[in-house]
């Protein structure tokens, strides 16, 4: 069994990522101290920083992910700045400021930083497209996930199992596992 650390108080995001690496034969586990996250428009320098930091602070190999909404009609809003904007405005106010936009395209992005000691960090990104919903729709999931409509139905009334087969996380850390595979098989090999 590999053990892999995730740095994230994100308990959705947590509980995503162990699910999905379980049947890869790895466990992950939870440190909930946190990580600098750098002010940047892009997921990745932020991803790439985070693990390098966790890793080095850590003295083993670390993994975060830095996640985000990113909504067309509002040129890419509110993207990096999604933590924030879930704290301080939430779904409903967020839907205001899509009242009268008919071009609802948004998509889900989760950046996942990889690092080991010493080591270069690596980001892993996986996107899934959507549509932001009139009201928000379901209970599951956490975060944006009420408002966010793929293919006609809403994160928030998916299933857990069912959002880990096409979420923008699932596809970041398929990513990872064709890297992470591929080392494990060839333990030698640099990055
Ligand atoms: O699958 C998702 N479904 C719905 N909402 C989501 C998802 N993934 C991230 N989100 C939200 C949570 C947070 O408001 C922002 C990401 O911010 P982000 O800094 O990456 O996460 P966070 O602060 O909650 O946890 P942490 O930094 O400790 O890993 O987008
Ligand atoms: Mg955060």
């Amino acid at each position: 069994m590999h053990k892999v650390v995730f740095v994230t108080g994100n308990e959705g995001k947590f509980a995503e990522v162990r699910d999905i690496l379980k049947p890869f034969g790895i466990e992950v586990i939870q440190d909930k101290n946190g990580y600098p996250e750098l002010q940047e428009d892009e997921l990745e320098p932020i991803a790439a920083y985070g693990a390098q930091y966790a890793a080095n602070k850590l003295k083993m190999p670390a993994m975060v992910d830095d996640s985000g909404i990113f909504i067309k009609a509002l040129n890419g809003f509110p993207g990096p700045y999604s933590r924030f904007v879930e704290d301080k405005l939430g779904n409903s106010k967020v839907l205001k400021l899509m009242e009268g936009e008919t071009d609802r395209t948004a998509y889900f992005k989760t950046v996942i930083g990889y690092c080991e000691p010493g080591k270069e960090p690596l980001v892993f990104p996986g996107v899934v497209e959507g549509k932001i919903a009139y009201e928000e729709r379901g209970t599951g999931g956490f975060g944006y996930d009420p408002i966010f409509e793929y293919q006609g139905v809403t994160f928030g009334e998916l299933g857990d199992a069912e959002k880990n087969k096409v979420s923008h996380r699932r596809r970041a850390i398929d990513s990872f596992l064709e890297w992470f595979k591929d080392k494990l098989e060839n333990p030698e090999s640099k990055n």
